[in-house]
């Protein structure tokens, strides 16, 4: 698990380092499948302060396996996402925030060009605002399995990040690195993308055929984790 605690360490400090934190205001984490332990962000730690010792370790429970600190507030909705997508390997949460002005704003952000259309295969989806009942329950987990919930019927890894209405990004990947890339790239079209509308407010998203050449070129409909051919339901074609 050492390695393991380096690599998560390391892709914590990119969060600041990419301009997607402000104080504690996020958190990685990375699992391995074999043992199906994660490693997290200690909660609350600022990362001029953190370690890679400082990192904690969790089951699939929920149960601290090895750390002195308390996980981060988010761990158990980077469970939940570790139980419902089977082929991810880290998951990473911030207020980054023009991402998280479009959460706030409870809109999903378009595709409306290429640098988009070369990471997210259409639309990164808001989802709603959690209820009362789930709010006032196990919030973190009840976020968890409202983005489950969601992408059950659709392929979580064509569009691996989404926003979650009056709280903020979500984004996955295949490790620590390319989740923490998934959520620079979400971050910089949220961005272009809020521009481009205050730019132009008639702006159409971009052409389907563009976006399928941009995204199957670098992708392919099967790319990921050896899916079954015929099997790609991505997330605007269900
Ligand atoms: O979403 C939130 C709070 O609204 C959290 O993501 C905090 O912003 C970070 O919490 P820790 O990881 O430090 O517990």
């Amino acid at each position: 698990m050492e390695d393991l605690k380096l690599q998560v360490y390391e892709a914590n400090m990119d969060l600041p380092k990419y301009g997607l934190v402000t104080f504690t205001w996020g958190n990685v984490s990375a699992i391995d499948r074999k043992s199906g332990y994660f490693v997290i962000k200690p909660s609350g730690v600022e990362y001029e302060k953190l370690h890679p010792e400082d990192m904690v370790v969790v089951d699939l429970e929920g149960n601290i396996v090895e750390g002195s600190l308390n996980p981060s507030s988010d761990t158990p909705t980077h469970l939940e996402l570790y139980k419902a997508f089977p082929n991810i390997w880290a998951v990473v949460h911030t207020h980054s925030s023009w991402a998280t002005s479009w959460a706030q704003a409870g809109r999903g952000i378009p595709c409306y060009g290429t640098t988009h259309a070369d990471y997210m295969y259409g639309e990164i989806p808001c989802l709603r605002c959690l209820n009362e009942e789930e709010i006032n329950g196990a919030y973190e987990k009840n976020t968890g399995i409202l983005i489950a919930d969601y992408y059950k019927d659709k392929d979580y890894m064509a569009v691996p990040a989404c926003l979650c209405k009056n709280h903020g990004p979500f984004a996955w990947g295949k490790n620590a690195r390319e989740a923490v890339h998934h959520s620079v790239v979400l971050e910089e079209v949220a961005k272009m993308a809020a521009r481009c509308e205050q730019i132009n407010p008639h702006v159409k998203p971009a052409p389907r055929e563009l976006l399928d050449k941009h995204y199957l070129r670098k992708h392919g409909a099967n790319a990921y984790y050896g899916q079954k051919p015929g099997r790609y339901i991505s997330p605007i074609l269900s």
